[in-house]
């Protein structure tokens, strides 16, 4: 199995990426796993509506670049469903045994992720209603994708 994070900006803070890389370490026994970061779309702070949609399409391409036809993506997003631990491990347990082999997750930037982007996902993670930084989000994110292949594997790791 190929598991993929697409985040948008590069990941600067030492405790974040420590504990990424430490849940990506135990990952790698189970599934090959890579973040792959797009750039983000440098913009001032005032934005209008539709300079916000610009910076979100333009960021969007970028994902979208990064995205087979084969993948099955998961948008992170607060107002998608949200699921227990249990959920996702049988969600991505049922993914493998249906012949997919490639699960792509995709964070958004700093405004979230653009319409294009939604439309190719195959479904919408929520977290719950909370706002949390998208490069925090990537370190609980990979947490969470551990946690679900210990569950899978019925390790005591999941209590
Ligand atoms: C700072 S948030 C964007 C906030 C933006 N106002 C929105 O509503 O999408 C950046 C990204 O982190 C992820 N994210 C943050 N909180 C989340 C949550 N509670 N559930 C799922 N994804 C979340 C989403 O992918 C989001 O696009």
């Amino acid at each position: 199995m190929n598991i993929k994070i697409i985040g948008v900006g590069r990941l600067k803070e030492k405790y974040l990426k420590q504990g990424i890389e430490e849940y990506a370490k135990r990952l790698s026994k189970f599934a090959k796993f890579e973040i792959v970061e797009v750039p983000d779309e440098k913009a001032p702070e005032q934005l209008s509506e539709a300079e916000m949609i610009q910076v979100k399409d333009k960021e969007g391409q970028r994902i979208l670049d990064k995205i087979k036809d084969r993948e099955y993506v998961f948008v992170l997003a607060i107002n998608g469903k949200e699921r227990s631990s249990e959920e996702l491990a049988a969600e991505i347990d049922q993914l493998a045994t249906y012949g997919h082999s490639d699960i792509t997750f995709v964070i958004g930037g700093s405004l979230g992720t653009a319409d294009a982007v939604n439309k190719r996902a195959n479904a919408a993670i929520s977290f719950g209603r909370f706002t949390l930084p998208h490069q925090l989000m990537r370190l609980v994110l990979t947490e969470q994708v551990y946690r679900a292949y210990m569950i899978n594997a019925g390790s005591p790791y999941h209590k």
